[in-house]
């Protein structure tokens, strides 16, 4: 389903699990940083309104969304993190540049989280232009932030169940 047939901020609340002991890790890019900046909040308050502690949460900043990756990977290997948000934003150039940065970022994350056993979340907003981008942050499709963090939510419980 195209995102435009999906509010990216709608998600049921009704089976995601009691998150009040469990620790998450936010990795943000500073590329277009308004941006990630606007999903972070997304999914922050997200966590915190289905009660995740606020010191529960670490935020790490890293310079691109080429970067993510490995981001992910210093959260994840601590012990104590449950699971990880990558919040990115590429937005295409002139040139495949952004295709080399949104491929590694998908292969990249997905290792980190089979590597860890641990939910790492695709929260990277891949897009043709600026306007896309903030379509997606808290403009009319939603917060992929908040379904970035509504997915970790999610992840946790399907891990609880097996
Ligand atoms: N063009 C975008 C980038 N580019 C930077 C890379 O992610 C990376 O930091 C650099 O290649 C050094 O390794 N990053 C974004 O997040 N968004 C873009 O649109
Ligand atoms: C991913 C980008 O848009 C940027 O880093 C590269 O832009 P360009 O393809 O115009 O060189």
């Amino acid at each position: 389903m195209a995102t435009a047939l999906k509010n990216l901020s709608e998600y049921n609340s009704d089976n995601l699990i009691p998150i009040d002991g469990k620790r998450f890790g936010l990795v943000v890019a500073e590329w277009n940083k308004a941006i990630t900046d606007t999903l972070c909040k997304g999914a922050y308050e997200t966590l915190v309104k289905h009660g995740a502690k606020p010191e529960n949460i670490e935020r790490i900043t890293v310079p691109g969304s080429f970067e993510l990756t490995l981001g992910a990977q210093f959260l994840a290997q601590s012990s104590d993190i449950d699971a990880v948000i990558c919040l990115g934003v590429v937005i295409k150039g002139e040139t495949k540049h952004d295709d080399y940065i949104c491929h590694a970022v998908a292969q990249g994350i997905t290792q980190v989280g089979l590597k860890f056993n641990k939910p790492i979340i695709f929260g990277l907003v891949t897009t043709n232009d600026e306007q896309q981008a903030w379509d997606r942050a808290g403009g009319k499709h939603g917060n992929k932030g908040v379904e970035a963090a509504a997915a970790a939510i999610q992840m946790l419980g399907v891990q609880l169940i097996d």
